[in-house]
């Protein structure tokens, strides 16, 4: 597929969003559902769902809705987490434990397989079912277990140096909570998770008394 006919990234952010709802639905359940019924629950227009879906063929019938089941299992394809994703977690701070032990990767197919940090109080320890490795030691594990995914958790001005080490090992896709832009070269991704700058943009809001157009 050429890079112009890809589908926007922003159908590709939401579609985790699809899969989650209608992970939901099934554990209620629900096994068909049409598309104001799955847009009404995430907050997007039945015409959008239709839209971003026709992106990568047809689902569902006029009149019938999705089946529930399958059009998950099309989601999952698409996204890549029919199969199972190994992350590393750089920066086992008081962040890093708490997402070392969070369990909702696994159910989505992302298993985070190895935690690094440099600091030797924190070497060896046990969090959750991992032990924390020297981060001297992340190129090789990255190697050995063909990882191409990582998240970050240390201090803001460490994390460019720490995601220059990751990619040259072979990471592709960063996720990183440290509130730092990072330089990256054209083929890797980079996602950050940034809590103080969504507030700040709601801070806006409030001040005003006003909700967002
Ligand atoms: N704690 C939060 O609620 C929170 C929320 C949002 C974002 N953040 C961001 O997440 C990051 C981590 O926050 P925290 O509170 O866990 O900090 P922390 O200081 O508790 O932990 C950072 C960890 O990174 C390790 N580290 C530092 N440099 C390293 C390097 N070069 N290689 C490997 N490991 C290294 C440290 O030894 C430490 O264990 C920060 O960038 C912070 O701004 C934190």
């Amino acid at each position: 597929m050429e890079r112009s006919d890809l589908p926007p990234d922003v159908v590709i952010r939401r579609l985790p969003l699809y899969a989650r709802s209608l992970r939901y639905l099934l554990e209620e359940g629900i096994h068909s559902v049409s598309s104001q019924e799955l847009g009404e629950r995430i907050n997007v227009t039945a015409a959008q769902i239709r839209k971003d879906l026709s992106y990568f063929g047809e689902f569902g019938k006029q009149g019938i809705g999705y089946d529930v089941e399958k059009l998950l299992q099309h989601i999952e394809r698409i996204l890549g987490i029919n199969q199972h994703w190994p992350v590393v977690l750089v920066g086992i701070g008081l962040l890093g434990q708490a997402i070392a032990r969070y369990e909702g990767f696994r159910t989505e197919g992302i298993e985070i397989v190895a935690l690094f940090d440099s600091d030797p109080a924190k070497i060896g320890q046990q969090v959750g079912e991992l032990v924390v490795q020297d981060f001297a030691n992340v190129r090789r594990v990255i190697a050995e277990k063909h990882i191409k995914l990582a998240i970050i958790a240390v201090p803001a001005l460490q994390a460019q140096r720490v995601a220059d080490v990751l990619i040259e090992a072979g990471v592709r896709a960063i996720l990183s909570y440290a509130p730092m832009i990072l330089q990256v070269p054209e083929d890797v991704w980079v996602r950050y998770i940034d809590p103080v700058a969504v507030l700040q943009s709601m801070t806006y809001y409030l001040a005003r008394e006003q909700p967002p157009s």
